[in-house]
């Protein structure tokens, strides 16, 4: 199978060009790839299949073979590729993803892609569309026992859900105990990721991840999505914000006027390659 290494600051995968390649079976492909001793190395699978709807199709699967609905980081990667490949030439384009088609611009400077600013859709705050078990219509700063402690989260789904917690330390965060703890809580019917939050000022916030599938990742794009919009509706920060992630930076904008979150950040492409499947 011919592939592609890319990432997204730091959240990587290995990304497959199905208009050429046939993947049987994208979930045992996933687990194979993604291990960082016998595989290639990654956090998941993302294959890009052509689409009758839109210019491409973004299909994404989790380190652990659970298939994702929607990649923040994974898309910017899908629209580089296509462009640099010439695929879809065109500097904007339309990927189809489990979550809807999203509309994405693309900055090209001497040629390279620099910049990708993808419209990320509403997000999504009802507590049952989410899902997260809840007494009230929004989950916004709702209790939550995990590991014996009482923490504070607010559910918010960018096609796929989230809680964000805000702390005054995420860089002692033992992340891979209360990480797994959140991730299969009885609140969170589909599992969930979390984002570990801490406020810098108004227009910057520090986040880690830990993300459904994957373990704690360097990002998430659509972390960094329901984190902007969790920010606003606790009234920490302006509409326009950066999140600052283990890999890298982020630009997020939620339009309240339209309802519209934008994400803008880099894509990067690592090696191309080919692998013998078992
Ligand atoms: N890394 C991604 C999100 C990938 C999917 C997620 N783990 C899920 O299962 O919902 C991003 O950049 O958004």
């Amino acid at each position: 199978m011919k592939f592609t290494k890319m990432h997204g600051i730091g959240n990587d995968y290995v990304y497959v060009n199905c208009f050429q390649e046939k993947v049987d079976n994208p979930s045992e492909v996933a687990k194979f790839v993604s291990d960082r001793h016998f595989g290639v190395g990654s956090d998941g699978l993302i294959l890009i299949k052509p689409s009758q709807i839109a210019d491409c199709e973004m299909d994404m699967y989790n380190l652990d073979g659970s298939q994702g609905a929607m990649c923040g980081n994974g898309i910017r990667c899908v629209a580089k590729y296509v462009y640099d490949y010439g695929i879809v030439p065109k500097t904007t384009l339309r990927i189809a993803t489990k979550s809807g088609i999203k509309e994405l611009n693309l900055t090209v400077e001497n040629g390279k892609v620099s910049l990708v600013r993808v419209n990320m859709g509403s997000p999504i705050l009802e507590a049952s569309k989410i899902p997260v078990v809840s007494d009230q219509s929004q989950a916004v700063n709702q209790p939550i026992k995990v590991n014996g402690h009482t923490y504070y989260f607010t559910g918010v789904s960018m096609g796929n859900p989230h809680a964000v917690v805000y702390l005054d330390d995420v860089d002692n965060l033992d992340i891979e105990k209360i990480g797994p703890a959140f991730e299969k809580h009885p609140v969170f019917p589909d599992r969930v990721n979390t984002e570990f939050v801490k406020v810098i000022d108004r227009k910057t916030l520090k986040m880690r991840v830990w993300e459904r599938g994957s373990g704690e990742t360097l990002a998430c794009g659509t972390g960094a999505c329901a984190v902007a919009v969790s920010s606003i509706l606790n009234n920490l920060t302006g509409e326009e914000v950066t999140v600052k992630l283990l890999g890298g930076d982020l630009k997020i904008h939620w339009d309240r006027l339209e309802n519209l979150v934008y994400m803008t950040g880099p894509a990067t492409t690592v090696f191309d390659g080919e692998i013998t499947l078992p």
